[in-house]
This record gives structure tokens, sequence and C-alpha cells, in this order.
């Protein structure tokens, strides 16, 4: 199982540590094609590498992915192209929103949601990832 972890790098890492636990956990499930989005050690600057050559090796990463997870409290460009992109790739996709930040999760997110490829989970953070992955990604060996 390949995962590929949507998370807000150019535009916020306020929630970095959380989303280096949503990979640590991601690991169980799969290999995750993009652990660098939890590195706590990146930065909103990113990745020193070229963009182009960020952009084509993370759309490769997606085409080849099993499953895509991504937490969409932080709003970011990125994640919003790559769940775009995702949805057209019919991949399935989980999207983690915690409504205790106050803002409200795009139309064009929630909206897209069909609770079965497409899956939409509000939750309160970190202490509730376990159980919502174990609910996402079927018993099966990997
Ligand atoms: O350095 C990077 N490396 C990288 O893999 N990305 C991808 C993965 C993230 O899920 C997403 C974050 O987009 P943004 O930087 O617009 O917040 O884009 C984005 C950047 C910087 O834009």
């Amino acid at each position: 199982m390949k995962i590929y972890f949507c998370g807000s790098i150019r535009g916020g890492r306020a929630d970095a540590r959380l989303y280096e636990h949503i990979v640590e956990t991601l690991g169980k499930f799969g290999k995750v094609l993009t652990e660098h989005v939890g590195d706590g050690q990146l930065s909103h600057t990113g990745e020193e590498s070229d963009d182009r050559a960020i952009h084509d090796r993370d759309l490769e990463w997606l085409r080849q992915a099993d499953a895509v997870v991504a937490e969409v409290t932080q709003p970011s460009l990125g994640v919003g192209y790559e769940l775009g992109h995702a949805y057209l790739m019919r991949k399935r996709t989980l999207c983690l929103f915690r409504p205790s930040s106050g803002r409200k999760l795009s139309a064009m997110i929630r909206g897209a949601a069909d609770g079965e490829r497409m899956v939409v989970t509000d939750y309160a953070g970190q202490d509730d990832v376990d159980a919502i992955l174990e609910h996402f990604f079927p018993a099966t060996p990997h």
C-alpha cells in the first residue's frame, strides 16, 4: 500500500508536529511516499530542490499512490492542487479537518466528499488519528 500524505508547507507550518504524528501512524498501513511533509525540520520555505522538480516528482508519486491522506486544516494551495488531481485520478482519499481551529473548510473540498472514495472527517486532534486511520484503511496485510 503506497500512501501519499498532503500537508501544508508554504501555506504555513503551524501543524507540522501533527503531520509528523500522522505520517508516523500511516507507516502502520503502508509506505508513505511524502514523508518529508511531516519533517519537523522542514520550514515554510519548503525543500531546497527546484520547484518544477518538486512538482513533477510529487505528481508522479500521486499517480503511484493507492491512497491519499491530507490534513486540510491549515489552508495550502499545494494541498488543494494535490487533492484536485487525486480526485480526477479517482484515488481513495481521506481529508482530516479540525473544526476547533475556527476555520471553515473550503466547499471545494467538503463538497467533493462522497463518503466512499473521497472522505472528509472532522476530528479534535492527534489522539483521534489512530482510530480514524484504522477505520479508513482496510484490515488487510500489506
Ligand atoms: O517543498 C515542497 N515540497 C512538497 O512536496 N510540496 C507538496 C507536498 C505538500 O502536500 C504540498 C504543500 O503545498 P504548499 O507548499 O503550497 O503548502 O505540496 C510542496 C513544497 C513547497 O511548496
